[in-house]
């Protein structure tokens, strides 16, 4: 192992960590030591599970002068995350791909003159101990591997991107406090509501590891869709013009949410670039769809030519019978 600290911003620390921030952690321990670092104090849960990754110390940051909801603006975190870099010396700093911890990891990246990669799928170090992050852009046409020549390497990860898996050797977890004063441009900007929406049954749209999507070829009759998902586990999402119809209320793509699951099912969607920009690193994905020439059959592991009506309702029942549920 090399001499290099890899840190990881976790989300969720008062409760408990979530698969993508599990998953972080695993990545970080094939590349260095592992530190973690979060703005939330951390819970007792949470405290043990970082210990079961591996991770020595916590860098709990302690924001001073502002109130507490100011802690979620990007500014600010960037300034936290570069506290935390300072005290740990980290060479490299792993962010989950949400929005918001992309567009921190690109303020900390500019503020330190950082090689930044977003939704990178692999993170591996070359030959000359350098890390390499490895996305699929441009709607999928291009696999590419970036090596990251500067000091500080930033890296957001999709959910899914690794199984997560404990550490060999589970350690005692240090708490460090970093105190950080945020400056005045991190918060000239006001938060002046956060609303966050109670989870359902289902599983989370961001970090699924099964999604199933609907789009105008529904001609908004959900249901297949949502009982496809039933039967696979899997959170809904759907194109945007189905929710601009006002047929479901969450899109997948690039100014909806950004999903890369394991399996990614699209149902009557054409594949638009929009669209494909947020699900194009889904690792299996299958197009449901009746015209042959679809644009979302190009990207699609397995293309069925087919009315969604049929075919959704078909493959619910062959999943079930094959689950024998
Ligand atoms: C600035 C901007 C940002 C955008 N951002 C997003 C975004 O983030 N996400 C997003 O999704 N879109 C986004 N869009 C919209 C995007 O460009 C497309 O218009 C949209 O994705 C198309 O949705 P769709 O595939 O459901 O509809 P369509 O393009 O109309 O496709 C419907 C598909 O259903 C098929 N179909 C019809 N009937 C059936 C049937 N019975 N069985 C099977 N297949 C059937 C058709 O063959 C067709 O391929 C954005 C647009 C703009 C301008």
């Amino acid at each position: 192992m090399t001499d290099r600290t890899v840190l990881v911003l976790i989300d969720h620390a008062a409760t408990a960590l979530r698969s993508p921030a599990l998953e972080l952690l695993t990545v970080a321990r094939t590349l260095g030591e592992v530190e973690a670092v979060t703005l939330e104090p951390a819970s007792d849960t949470t405290l043990g599970q970082l210990g079961a990754h591996g991770v020595g110390t916590l860098r709990q940051v302690e924001l001073d002068g502002i109130d507490a909801d100011q802690q979620f603006l990007t500014p600010v975190v960037a300034e936290a995350l570069g506290a935390a870099v300072d005290a740990s010396g980290a060479s490299v700093v792993l962010l989950t791909s949400s929005f918001a911890a992309k567009e921190s990891a690109a303020r900390l990246a500019f503020a330190r003159g950082a090689g930044l990669v977003t939704d990178a799928t692999a993170v591996t170090v070359s030959d000359a101990g350098r890390v390499v992050a490895s996305k699929r852009p441009f709607a999928g046409t291009w696999d590419t591997a970036c090596e990251i020549t500067t000091d500080l390497a930033v890296l957001t990860v999709p959910a899914n991107s690794a199984v997560a898996a404990e550490a060999a050797q589970p350690v005692a977890t240090a708490v460090e406090a970093v105190a950080v004063t945020p400056t005045a441009s991190a918060t000239r900007a006001r938060l002046v509501s956060r609303t966050v929406h109670p989870a359902g049954d289902r599983p989370d749209l961001a970090e699924a590891a099964v999604v199933v999507t609907g789009g105008r070829g529904t001609d908004g009759d959900f249901g297949p869709v949502l009982d496809l998902a039933d039967a696979l586990g899997a959170a809904v999402g759907a194109s945007r013009d189905a929710v601009y119809e006002g047929w479901f209320d969450e899109f997948v793509g690039q100014t909806g949410v950004t999903v890369s699951p394991r399996l990614y099912v699209g149902a009557g969607i054409s594949g638009a670039p929009h669209h494909r920009g947020g699900m194009q690193s889904s690792q299996v994905i299958v197009a449901v769809n009746n015209d042959p020439e679809c644009p979302l059959f190009e990207i699609s592991d397995f293309a069925v030519v087919g009315d969604l009506a049929e075919v959704l309702p078909q493959a619910a029942a062959a999943i079930r019978a094959h689950r024998g549920a």
